[in-house]
């Protein structure tokens, strides 16, 4: 994609001059609510026009082959509306025929094969609405695959589930992306932290990073901190945007910040994370 833009009226601009580019394998798009993440799924997903640059895939351009980029695409929006009352089997078939497969023996296989492929087919014939949240968006997933898409684009999956059924999702998510390009969004580091090599950043509408894991981290090298503060202490932090977590303690907090300098005399140099680029590149740390 090339100089992306998107503004909502003529006031709020939700997409600046975004340049990315991504391959076969897991990509996480990583920001803050209100990063523009949604929004610049939804014009690769053909939902929604850009207001400037453009969006390739392959030979196919957006907003001139919507209908050959729509059939090598999977989506698989914030809130998926769901039809409670069908059972997940019903719920495919339906999709798979809005998708065009209209025999109805291929539909039952492939449906089947969905099933399977999510782990869902012991659940196939329960409504919906008795699904867990994890199983929600396993079915989510399930209907984003069928027609076998080679590019999969999964806004914010991980949403709503508990621990354990975030893990299962990312498991999915990184088995899946073994065949295909997936690019997924999230504001939770953990979701990408071991299942995606590449990754981009936004804040505010604008890409604030785009490359590996480990370069990111290179740029954090020297900057992260941790120690103990007494209770008064904190609110003297000259860098408070740059907590990246803080636990009270029996005296004060024990604190863990990025800073390009010792922010405070007791804080001693720790090995950077994911989480910790993240703050430095966003500033959305816990503000004390
Ligand atoms: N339909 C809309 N009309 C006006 N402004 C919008 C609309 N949709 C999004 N925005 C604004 O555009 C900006 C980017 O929103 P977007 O939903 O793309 O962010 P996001 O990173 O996906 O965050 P979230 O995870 O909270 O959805 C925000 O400031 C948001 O308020």
């Amino acid at each position: 994609m090339t100089s992306l833009s998107k503004r909502y009226g003529s006031e709020r601009v939700a997409l600046k001059d975004i340049n990315l580019a991504f391959g076969k394998g897991l990509f996480g798009l990583l920001g803050p609510n209100g990063a523009g993440k949604s929004t610049l799924m939804q014009i690769m997903a053909t939902v929604m026009p850009p207001t400037g640059g453009t969006v390739e895939y392959g030979s196919y351009r957006i907003g001139k082959n919507d209908h050959e980029i729509r059939r090598i695409l999977g989506y698989l929006p914030q809130r998926l509306g769901l039809y409670d009352k069908l059972t997940g089997e019903e719920f495919l078939n339906y999709i798979a025929l809005l998708k065009g497969m209209k025999d109805s023996a291929a539909r039952r296989i492939k449906v089947l094969e969905m099933l399977e492929r999510v782990n869902l087919q012991d659940k196939a014939r329960r409504k919906i609405k008795t699904y867990s949240g994890g199983m929600k968006q396993r079915i989510g997933i399930a209907q984003a695959l069928i027609g076998d898409p080679q590019v999969m684009i999964v806004d914010e999956p991980t949403a709503g589930l508990d621990p354990e059924e975030r893990i299962r999702f990312r498991d999915l998510l990184e088995e899946l992306g073994l065949e295909r390009t997936i690019l997924i969004s999230t504001h939770i580091v953990a979701d990408i932290e071991t299942s995606c090599n590449a990754l981009a950043v936004m804040n505010k509408g604008e890409m604030v990073y785009q490359g590996t894991i480990p370069q990111l981290l290179k740029k954090v090298d020297g900057k992260v901190w941790t120690g103990q503060l007494e209770e008064g202490d904190l609110h003297g932090l000259v860098n408070r945007s740059g907590i990246v977590s803080r636990r009270k303690t029996a005296t004060g907090y024990d604190i863990r910040i990025v800073a390009d300098a010792c922010p405070f005399y007791s804080a001693i140099p720790a090995v950077p994370g994911l989480e910790d680029a993240y703050i430095f590149l966003t500033g959305s740390g816990h503000h004390a």
